[in-house]
């Protein structure tokens, strides 16, 4: 759980956005409840919605895991049997303690917590056409994408349409949808019993690849593998240098060029010393420039070309990296990286940091291409495997249970 802990803080952005939208929605057309109610007939509490919205689970924990569940589980499990059916007034017998608070339910926020035997208020509302609407307007809002986000919401009205629905409630059942969209994706970069295994490393400049490249030397060194890293982006000295600070990083040799030679050369050198060294894997960056397409469909078609000269079936795996920030821009960048090289898997990076995690649930629903592994911050240590519950549940703000 260690993991997905940082990745909800990292992701916090993200979820705080989809979760304060549901709450909004829940909030603007629900009614509270004491205690769960059987059906979409239940009874909606007498007090206005706006006056104590359902006990917040969305205050970031810093602490280490194991944490205490702050998110109410998708069904309310039975409340204690209230002493008092009225949640309003504080029960005569139990005067709240004195709290500086101002609290419009004089009960304050020790009353709250401890209240035993009182029923939690939980605000639900019935997920209606209206409803799904906007939650749907939510989610093509944190970039899910128009279709993906219709047909989530298609999918979460299946069987819920009518219900009474708590904000808790509506996140697991999105968590779950999400987490279908992208379970079919959610593949490890393989590894192949040849070597060195050829992993051609795309897309636009920025976005994050010599990071990755970093990252995932790292991540192979400790698994004890022998990784050879050549710098093909021959034409930017800046991109050169980072990635040999990247190398030095995960303890793994950087083959350079002079500046502005050419890449499909320095790639064929760094092959031709990779299978000299009998190393487990060699990775190549590339340019981004997609200012001239041409041109860079050219290199790329060029350094295939020619590293196949010395082994056919290279590369084994070409990997396009992606950078979460430019939202739906990712979706065109895929299809224009397919069109210049035979994109077989993909790093979503800068998970950290944006509102637009939805866009990785757009490109799974869309491309179905695997997602291997993405990237929660700058350090070497900050790429993760891609677990699509977790992704999910972190998106959406649940905690898992
Ligand atoms: N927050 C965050 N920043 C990242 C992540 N991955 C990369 N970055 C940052 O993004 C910036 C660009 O990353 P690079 O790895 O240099 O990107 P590149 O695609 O190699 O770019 P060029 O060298 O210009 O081709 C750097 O400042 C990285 O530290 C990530 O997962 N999270």
């Amino acid at each position: 759980m260690a993991f997905f802990s940082k990745l909800k803080d990292r992701l916090f952005k993200s979820s705080s956005k989809l979760e304060q939208g549901l709450d909004a929605i829940v909030e603007e057309g629900g009614a509270e409840e004491t205690a769960p109610k059987a059906g979409p007939a239940a009874r909606p509490a007498p007090v206005p919605a706006a006056a104590e919205p359902e006990p917040s689970p969305r205050i970031p924990d810093p602490r280490p895991q194991p944490e205490p569940d702050p998110v109410p589980p998708p069904a309310e499990p039975p409340t204690p049997m209230p002493t008092d059916p009225d949640p309003v007034p504080p029960p005569p017998e139990d005067p709240p303690p004195a709290d500086p608070v101002p609290d419009p339910q004089g009960k304050g926020l020790l009353g709250r917590l401890f209240s035993r035997g009182e029923a939690p208020a939980v605000v639900r509302r019935t997920l209606d056409d209206d409803m799904l609407e906007q939650i749907e307007e939510l989610l093509i809002a944190s970039d899910m994408g128009v279709e993906t986000a219709l047909r989530v919401t298609a999918n979460l009205a299946e069987g819920r349409f009518g219900k009474r629905l708590s904000t808790g409630e509506i996140k697991a059942a999105l968590a779950t949808e999400i987490a279908r969209v992208m379970e079919p994706v959610a593949r490890p970069m393989p590894i192949y019993p040849k070597r060195p295994q050829v992993v051609l490393v795309v897309g636009v400049n920025g976005s994050g690849k010599t990071t990755t490249i970093g990252k995932l030397a790292s991540q192979f060194k400790s698994a004890g593998k022998s990784v050879v890293i050549a710098a093909g982006d021959t034409f930017r000295a800046a991109a050169v240098e980072q990635l040999q600070i990247w190398g030095d990083r995960a303890g793994v040799p950087v083959l350079t060029a002079p500046e502005g030679s050419d890449p499909a050369s320095l790639a064929f050198d760094a092959l031709t010393r990779a299978q000299a060294e009998g190393a487990d894997l060699l990775m190549i960056d590339t340019a981004g420039r997609l200012q001239n397409r041409a041109d860079l469909m050219e290199e790329l078609a060029k350094i295939v070309r020619v590293i196949r000269k010395k082994d056919e079936s290279a590369p084994h795996n070409t990997l396009l990296v992606l950078d979460a920030t430019t939202g739906q821009n990712a979706l065109s960048q895929v299809e224009t990286f397919r069109k210049l090289a035979d994109v077989s898997g993909l790093v979503m990076t800068k998970l950290d940091g944006t509102a637009k995690g939805g866009v990785l649930v757009a490109l799974a629903d869309r491309f179905g291409l695997p997602i291997h592994a993405i990237g929660v911050g700058e350090q070497i240590d900050d790429l993760s495997p891609f677990d699509p519950e977790e992704f999910a549940a972190a998106l959406t703000g649940l905690d898992p249970s």
